[in-house]
C-alpha cells in the first residue's frame, strides 16, 4: 500500500489540504473557504469553529480528490496564518472570536512593546524596530487591558495552528517557528519573561503553551473525534507546522545556510537561511532555529510589489489591458528605462529603512518616456528593492547563493529576470506552487519515518524545474539605474516625513545584538566586494562642510559601510578635533550604509549611548585607552547592548595583546582594527610592519573582522588582505582620486584580485 502524506494551509480566505506522494507529487487538493468579520475599521475576526469546519471537509475533499484510501495516510501536518490569536479556556473552548493576523487594533500595545527596551527585541532590526500590531504580544496586551475578564479566563493564548494541533490530538504545545519569529520567543533564552514583567502581563507566560516543539516533531496520533471529523483513521500521526510563509521555505526546498525563499504576491518576503545568529539594522531576524534546528531564519520585506503592478494595470490603463500587452511594452524598454526610477515604497516600506510613512514615486519623467517605460520602471524598481534588501544583508554578512521564487513574479519572464540580474543572485523555480502545503507534506514525511530528516524529505520531494541565471550583460546595465533608486528614498523622505529615516531613527535597546557574521563578506551592489573583503571610505578625507554629498558618492560607488573618525583632542596620541554624535546623526538622515565610527578618545564610554542614538551602526575603542581586559569587554558588551558592532582598535606600536586575542576568539567583540598609521590624521604613510599583527591575528581568529586603517591605496591594499584583513578603510586615496571615488574603489577592489568566496 503506497503511503502519503497531507499537507494542511490555513490561509486567510480558506483552509486547503492536499495529498502528496513520496515523491512530493500533489494527487489531489480541496479548499473550503471560511469569513473573516471586521468588527471595528482595522479590526479582523474569524471563528476558530470555522476553521475547524473546513478542516474536516478540506481534507475528506483532499483525499476523495487523490483517490487514496484513509488508511495509506502516513501523517499531516498544518500551517496557518502567523500571529492568529486564540484565547482558549480552561476546557480548550475559544473564549472569544481569534484576532486575524491583519487585526490593528493593539497598534499602541505594539509601540509599549517597542519602547520597552528590551533584549527580546534585538529580532527586529537589532532592536530598531518596528514592532507590529500584528504579533503575539502586543495583541496579548490589547486583551489584558480591553478585556480583562477574558484575558484573567483564558489559561491559554495561543495561534491558530496551536488550536488545530490541539483539537487534533489533545496536546497543547507551540511551535518554536511561530514562537521564534512573531512571539519574541527564541530557542536559547526561552520565553521573553522581562519583557512580559515591564509590560505588566507577567502572568502572560503561563497562558502560553508550556510545551514548545520544532517543525516536524511529533504532536501526537488524531483523537477518535478529530479522526471521525477528518475521515482518517484515529492514531494518524500528526507533525509539527508553523506559520504559512516560513513552512513554505520547506516546500520551496530552502533548509540550508545560503539558500533564500523569494514568497511574491501583492508583497514580497525575502526568507533566507544563516548558519548562525546575526542581527543588524535594516532586516529583521535572526530568527534562532526557526525552520530548521541550527538554521537562523534572516527576513526582508516589500509591502507594495506586485500589488503595485496592478494598481498601474488598474488606474492607468484601459478597462481590458492585460498584463501580457503590458510586459510586451516593458520588454521593449532598454533596462534602466532611459533614466526613468520609480519607488515602490506606495504603502510604506518594511525593510531596509521600516517607514510606513515613505510612498511610491516617479523620477526622471521626460516626455519621450511611454506606458512601457512607466509599467518597467514599476517592475524595476520592485526588483531593486529586493536587491536593496539583500545589499543591506550582505553589509551585515549574508548573501545568498540562490533564491527560490514562488508566487505571482513567476508569470512574467521579464520580471523574473529583473530579479535575477539586479540582485545577481541565480533564481530557482520549483514544480509545486503550493509550497506552503508542500512543506507541510515534507515535515509529515519526515514525522512518518518516510525520510530520516527534512533536507533528505527536500531532496526527494521538492523538484527544481528551472535556474534563471543573472544576464551579465544586464546586470552591467542596471548597475546605474540601482544606485539611482538607492538615492531616491534618502532624497524624498524629507517630503513624505519631514526629514526622518525611519526606525533607524528610533532609540536601540540595552541588549546585545550578536556579532555579525564575519568572513563571509558582501558581494552584489554594484562593485564586486573582491575576496569577500569591505572597503570602507573615510570620511576624514572629505569635505567637511559636505559630508552629504561625500556619503552619498560612496553609496553611489558601491561602498557597504563609511568609516567615521570621531576625535575629540582628549587622548594625546591622537591630537586632532573631528566631528562628533551629531554629525552622525545627520549622516544616518543621508545614507542607509553603515556607520562605521572609530573613537580615538581618552573616554569612548562617554559617547556609546549618543552614538547609538544617532545610528551608528559600529563603534571602535582604543585597547590603549582602558585598563585592560575587563574593562574592554565590559564596553564591547555595552556597546553590543546599544546595538552596535563592538570593535577594538591598536594604534600602530601597540603590541597585540593576547588577552584582546582570547575576547576575540570567546566571540566578546566583533572587529579588530589595526591602525597601519597614527590615529589623528589623513595621508601618513602604510607601516607595512604592523600586517604581521594582522596575520597573527588572523590565524587565531579565522572567522573575526578586521580592520586595517590608514595609508590603503591600491599597492598597501592587497598586502592587507594577504595578511587576513578583511575591512579597508581608505581615505585620501579613495576621496582624493582624480577620476573620482568609483574608479578609487575599483582600482583598490581590482588590485585585491577577484573574490576567493
Ligand atoms: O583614522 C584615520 C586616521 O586616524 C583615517 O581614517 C585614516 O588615516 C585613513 O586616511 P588615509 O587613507 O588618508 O590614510
Amino acid at each position: 500500500m503506497e503511503r502519503v502524506v497531507i499537507g494542511v494551509d490555513g490561509g486567510t480566505e480558506s483552509l486547503r489540504a492536499a495529498v502528496f506522494d513520496s515523491t512530493g507529487r500533489m494527487l489531489g487538493s480541496h479548499a473550503s473557504p471560511y469569513d473573516t468579520h471586521y468588527p471595528e475599521p482595522g479590526w479582523a475576526e474569524q471563528n476558530p469553529e470555522d476553521w475547524w469546519e473546513a478542516l474536516g471537509e478540506a481534507v475528506r475533499g483532499a483525499v476523495a480528490a487523490a483517490g487514496v484510501a484513509p488508511e495509506q495516510v502516513a501523517a499531516l501536518s498544518v500551517d496557518t496564518t502567523c500571529c492568529t490569536v486564540v484565547a482558549l479556556g480552561a476546557d480548550g473552548s475559544p473564549l472569544r472570536p481569534a484576532l486575524l493576523w491583519m487585526d490593528m487594533r493593539s497598534a499602541a500595545q505594539a509601540a509599549r512593546v517597542a519602547a520597552a527596551d528590551d533584549p527580546a527585541l534585538q529580532v527586529n532590526g537589532a532592536g530598531r524596530g518596528p514592532v507590529s500590531a500584528e504579533w503575539m504580544v502586543p495583541k496579548s496586551l490589547w486583551l489584558a487591558e480591553a478585556e480583562p475578564a477574558t484575558y484573567a479566563a483564558a489559561s491559554t493564548l495561543c495561534e491558530y495552528q496551536d488550536y488545530i494541533n490541539l483539537r487534533l490530538t489533545g496536546r497543547r504545545c507551540g511551535s518554536s517557528n511561530n514562537m521564534s519569529v512573531r512571539w519574541h520567543y527564541s530557542t536559547t533564552r526561552g520565553v521573553p519573561h522581562t519583557l512580559m514583567a515591564k509590560l505588566g502581563i507577567p502572568d502572560l507566560a503561563d497562558k502560553w503553551p508550556a510545551e514548545v516543539l520544532a517543525l516536524g516533531d511529533e504532536v501526537g496520533g488524531l483523537t477518535p473525534a478529530a479522526a471521525a471529523h477528518l475521515g482518517l483513521p484515529a492514531g494518524t500521526l500528526v507533525a509539527q507546522g508553523g506559520a504559512d510563509a516560513f513552512v513554505g521555505m520547506i516546500g520551496l526546498g530552502v533548509v540550508a545556510p545560503g539558500q533564500m525563499a523569494l514568497l511574491t504576491g501583492s508583497s514580497h518576503l525575502q526568507l533566507g537561511i544563516v548558519g548562525r545568529e546575526l542581527h543588524g539594522p535594516g532586516f529583521f531576524g535572526t530568527y534562532q532555529d526557526a525552520v530548521l534546528p541550527g538554521c537562523h531564519v534572516i527576513e526582508g520585506g516589500q509591502t507594495s510589489t506586485g500589488s503595485v503592478l496592478a494598481w498601474f494595470r488598474r488606474t492607468c490603463c484601459a478597462p481590458g489591458t492585460s498584463y501580457t500587452q503590458l510586459d510586451a511594452e516593458a520588454a521593449a524598454v532598454p533596462p534602466g528605462c532611459e533614466g526613468l526610477v520609480a519607488l515602490d515604497h506606495f504603502q510604506g516600506n518594511r525593510t531596509p529603512y521600516t517607514d510606513p510613512l515613505s510612498r511610491g514615486a516617479l523620477a526622471g519623467l521626460s516626455l519621450k518616456h511611454g506606458r512601457g517605460h512607466v509599467f518597467r520602471a514599476f517592475m524595476e524598481s520592485v526588483a531593486a528593492g529586493t536587491a536593496l534588501i539583500l545589499r543591506t544583508m550582505a553589509a551585515a554578512g549574508y548573501r545568498p547563493d540562490s533564491i527560490t521564487l514562488a508566487g505571482g513574479a513567476a508569470r512574467s519572464e521579464l520580471w523574473l529576470q529583473m530579479h535575477a540580474d539586479m540582485s545577481g543572485v541565480p533564481l530557482r523555480l520549483t514544480r509545486c506552487a503550493d509550497a506552503p502545503m508542500l512543506g507541510c507534506a515534507i515535515l509529515a514525511a519526515v514525522a512518518a519515518g518516510m525520510y530520516d530528516t527534512v533536507p533528505a524529505a527536500v531532496a526527494a520531494m521538492v523538484a527544481v524545474e528551472r535556474v534563471m541565471e543573472p544576464a551579465p550583460t544586464a546586470a552591467a546595465a542596471y548597475k546605474a539605474h540601482l544606485e539611482r533608486y538607492a538615492a531616491l528614498y534618502p532624497a524624498l523622505a524629507p517630503i513624505f516625513q519631514g526629514g526622518k529615516l525611519g526606525a533607524q531613527q528610533q532609540p536601540v535597546p540595552e541588549q546585545a545584538p550578536v556579532a555579525a557574521h564575519p568572513g563571509a563578506m558582501p558581494s552584489g551592489g554594484p562593485v564586486e566586494w573582491r575576496g569577500g573583503v569591505i572597503v570602507a571610505p573615510s570620511i576624514l578625507a572629505a569635505d567637511f562642510a559636505n559630508l552629504a554629498a561625500a556619503v552619498a558618492e560612496a553609496a553611489a560607488a558601491g561602498a557597504p559601510w563609511v568609516h567615521v573618525d570621531l576625535f575629540d583632542n582628549s587622548w594625546e596620541a591622537c591630537p586632532n578635533f573631528t566631528v562628533g554624535p551629531p554629525v552622525v546623526a545627520s549622516l544616518r538622515r543621508h545614507t542607509c550604509l553603515q556607520l562605521d565610527c572609530h573613537l580615538a578618545v581618552r573616554d569612548p564610554a562617554r559617547y556609546v549611548d549618543a552614538l547609538a542614538s544617532a545610528g551608528a551602526d559600529g563603534l571602535t575603542f582604543h585597547w590603549e585607552v582602558l585598563g585592560g581586559a575587563a574593562e574592554v569587554e565590559a564596553l564591547a558588551r555595552r556597546i553590543r547592548g546599544a546595538g552596535m558592532r563592538a570593535g577594538v582598535a591598536l594604534a600602530p606600536d601597540t603590541p597585540l595583546p593576547e588577552e584582546l586575542v582570547a575576547l576575540a576568539q570567546r566571540g566578546e567583540v566583533d572587529m579588530v582594527l589595526a591602525m597601519t598609521v597614527l590615529p589623528g590624521f589623513g595621508g601618513q604613510s602604510f607601516r607595512e610592519g604592523v600586517l604581521a599583527k594582522v596575520t597573527a591575528l588572523r590565524a587565531a581568529c579565522p572567522g573575526l573582522l578586521i580592520q586595517v586603517d590608514g595609508g590603503m591605496n591600491a599597492a598597501t591594499g592587497p598586502k592587507a588582505v594577504a595578511a587576513g584583513a578583511n575591512v579597508l578603510v581608505a581615505g585620501s586615496f579613495l576621496f582624493g582620486h582624480k577620476q573620482g571615488l568609483a574608479a578609487g574603489m575599483r582600482e583598490l577592489l581590482g588590485a585585491i584580485g577577484p573574490a576567493d568566496t
